[in-house]
């Protein structure tokens, strides 16, 4: 069963002061894809990295499945593809996604593996070392490392920021009938709300930082999504929803520092 996260009262300070995400409480559904948008600089990763347990918070609590995320890592069941792809410079890109299988104790499918490296557009490149790749090619290898594992929970943050707009259409039309087959929660942070809207079930719109809610909208379009759904008119009107919300936050930020 793909488990639902809770951030409950979620807050994060960092040492220095910097208070990055203010008391959010949110609960991502299980099986579902939600997209995660805000403003640059608003703690749209930190709130990520919280649901990973790769930060500790200020206050509140993550739970994934009802467990603490510590344990969804113990147990495999959680994969990341952050903007920075932090491969092992030692290892190719075969050796990166194998590590991967390894470290969640399950056996390697070779022909798995070389399924993942053609759907990210890697073929000729498996044996090849991260350095001699470009960063979008090493961002395509962290996605095929997050997805090699079939994890109940994928966190993606700009999975596909340093990618060419081609390669990007492609790859935002591919992955989502992975994640989709097997119903993978799926938490996606992105800065573009067409993406966002493209490959979500469900859009949660972010304040300047720190972060907290400011819009919840569901998206019902159809599945499997297709490019040429960007015309419909339903698209364009969640769109336009999306990008109301940010602007009405981003305006009540600006009076509220005008006023300080
Ligand atoms: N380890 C850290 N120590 C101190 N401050 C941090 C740390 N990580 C992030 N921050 C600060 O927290 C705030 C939120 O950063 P975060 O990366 O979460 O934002 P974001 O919304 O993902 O940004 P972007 O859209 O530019 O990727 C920023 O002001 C950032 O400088």
């Amino acid at each position: 069963m793909p488990p639902d996260v809770l951030c409950d009262g979620l807050a994060k300070t960092f040492d220095g002061g910097v208070e990055a995400v203010r008391p959010l409480s949110v609960r991502f559904e299980g099986g579902h894809t939600t997209a995660v948008v805000g403003p640059s600089g608003c703690g749209k990763s930190t709130l990520l990295r919280l649901i990973a347990g790769l930060e500790r918070p200020s206050a509140g609590r993550v739970e994934i499945g009802g467990l603490p995320p510590a344990e969804t890592q113990r147990r495999g069941e959680l994969a990341v593809a952050f903007q920075d792809p932090s491969l092992l410079p030692w290892r190719s890109v075969r050796g990166n996604i194998e590590l991967a299988l390894h470290l969640a104790r399950r056996p390697v499918a070779a022909a798995h593996v070389e399924h993942l490296v053609r759907l990210v557009g890697l073929e000729g490149f498996a044996d090849t070392r991260p350095a001699e790749l470009s960063g979008g090619m090493r961002q395509r290898a962290a996605i095929a490392r997050a997805l090699v594992t079939e994890p109940e929970l994928l966190l993606l943050d700009e999975p596909f920021a340093a990618v060419d707009e081609l390669t990007r259409q492609q790859l935002a039309q591919d992955l989502p009938r992975i994640w989709e087959a097997r119903g993978t929660t799926t938490i996606l942070v992105t800065h573009s709300v067409n993406e966002a809207v493209m490959l979500s079930d469900r859009v949660i719109v972010l304040s300047p930082r720190p972060a907290t809610v400011v819009a919840d909208m569901a998206i019902d379009l159809p599945r499997p999504r297709e490019p040429e759904m960007s015309r419909w008119p339903e698209f364009m009107a969640s769109v336009d929803a999306v990008f109301a919300a940010l602007s009405a936050s981003m305006a009540r930020n600006s009076l509220a520092i005008a006023a300080q």
